[in-house]
């Protein structure tokens, strides 16, 4: 069916093991983001988010391509919006959401992410790359800028000088110079990424999911404050952790030197 119709099937869904996979699927505008993605992401990371079988989440594109972005043929229906001024985002408050998702969250990042598409990837925790991909923001060459939190998320990813540059530029880099840059976690073959992606998920699900949360947790707040407020952020969520049944799991297995078999609490 033509995705142009915003049909409920332009984000699908599909598992393996604890491991849930998102796909953009709208190939014919090249997983460009409109309303309805907006929604069925939304909607998706409300059910995965209290459903304890899910450990962790890749967020991917359909057709071999991330995402080109926001789509442009909508930036009317955004003009309409009385709520894009007030909103933190336009968009909503997906970006924050994803950012702050209490599982891991991870881009599998083929082809394209432009645009709102890189600032998917800059708002999720980690990204696995295809070295012939293409990355960048070129919102100023269409006379906006980013608006998805781009602007934000990029200068603490790079960095003043490279993230001006890329900003101001609309400059795209390959997955392989996003990777000597620092905007992505690992660059891997073009026809590698998913199952990466699904790879890095599965280890991290094999591992306690409430020190997974805490960590990320915490991990978190170095990016929005002081470094003494972050410590004393760790040391909660540490002696959170401690307390923990998983806590006392792992160590009873590390004793009887089995795997551990951890419930999250
Ligand atoms: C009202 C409530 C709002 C809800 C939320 C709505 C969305 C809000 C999101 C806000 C995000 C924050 C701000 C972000 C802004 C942006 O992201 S601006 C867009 C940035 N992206 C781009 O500039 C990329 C534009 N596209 C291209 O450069 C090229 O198309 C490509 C991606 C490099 C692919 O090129 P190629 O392989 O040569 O194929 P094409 O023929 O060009 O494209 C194929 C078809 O796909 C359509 N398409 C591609 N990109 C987009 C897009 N971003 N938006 C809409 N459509 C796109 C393209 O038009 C082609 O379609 P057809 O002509 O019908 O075949």
């Amino acid at each position: 069916m033509n995705n142009r119709s915003g049909h409920d099937d332009v984000v699908r869904s599909e598992r393996r093991g604890a491991v849930a996979i998102l796909r953009i699927n709208r190939p014919e505008a090249r997983n460009a983001l409109n309303a309805a993605v907006f929604a069925a992401l939304n909607r998706h990371l409300a059910e995965l988010r209290t459903d304890d079988s899910v450990r962790a989440i890749v967020l991917a594109g359909a057709s071999g391509v991330f995402c080109a972005g926001a789509d442009i043929t909508a930036f009317d229906a955004l003009r309409a919006d009385p709520l894009i001024g007030q909103r933190r985002a336009s968009g909503g408050t997906l970006w924050a959401d994803l950012e702050n998702f209490p599982k891991p969250v991870i881009a599998a990042v083929e082809g394209l992410a432009l645009g709102g598409g890189l600032e998917l990837v800059l708002a999720c925790d980690t990204s696995i790359v295809g070295q012939g991909a293409r990355l960048g923001l070129p919102e100023v060459k269409l006379g906006v800028i980013p608006g998805g939190g781009g602007t934000q998320r990029l200068i603490r990813a790079l960095g003043k000088p490279r993230a001006m540059a890329l900003l101001l530029s609309g400059d795209l880099v390959t997955g392989t110079e996003a990777a000597t840059l620092g905007l992505v976690g690992k660059v891997v073959d073009d026809d590698e990424v998913v199952e990466q992606a699904i790879a890095l998920a599965q280890r991290i699900s094999a591992n306690s999911p409430l020190a997974v949360a805490l960590a990320k947790d915490a991990a978190l707040a170095a990016q929005t404050g002081s470094i003494a407020a972050g410590l004393e952020h760790e040391k909660r969520n540490f002696v959170y952790s401690l307390a923990s049944d998983d806590s006392h799991e792992g160590q009873a297995a590390f004793v009887a030197k089995r795997s551990p078999n951890f419930t999250g609490r």
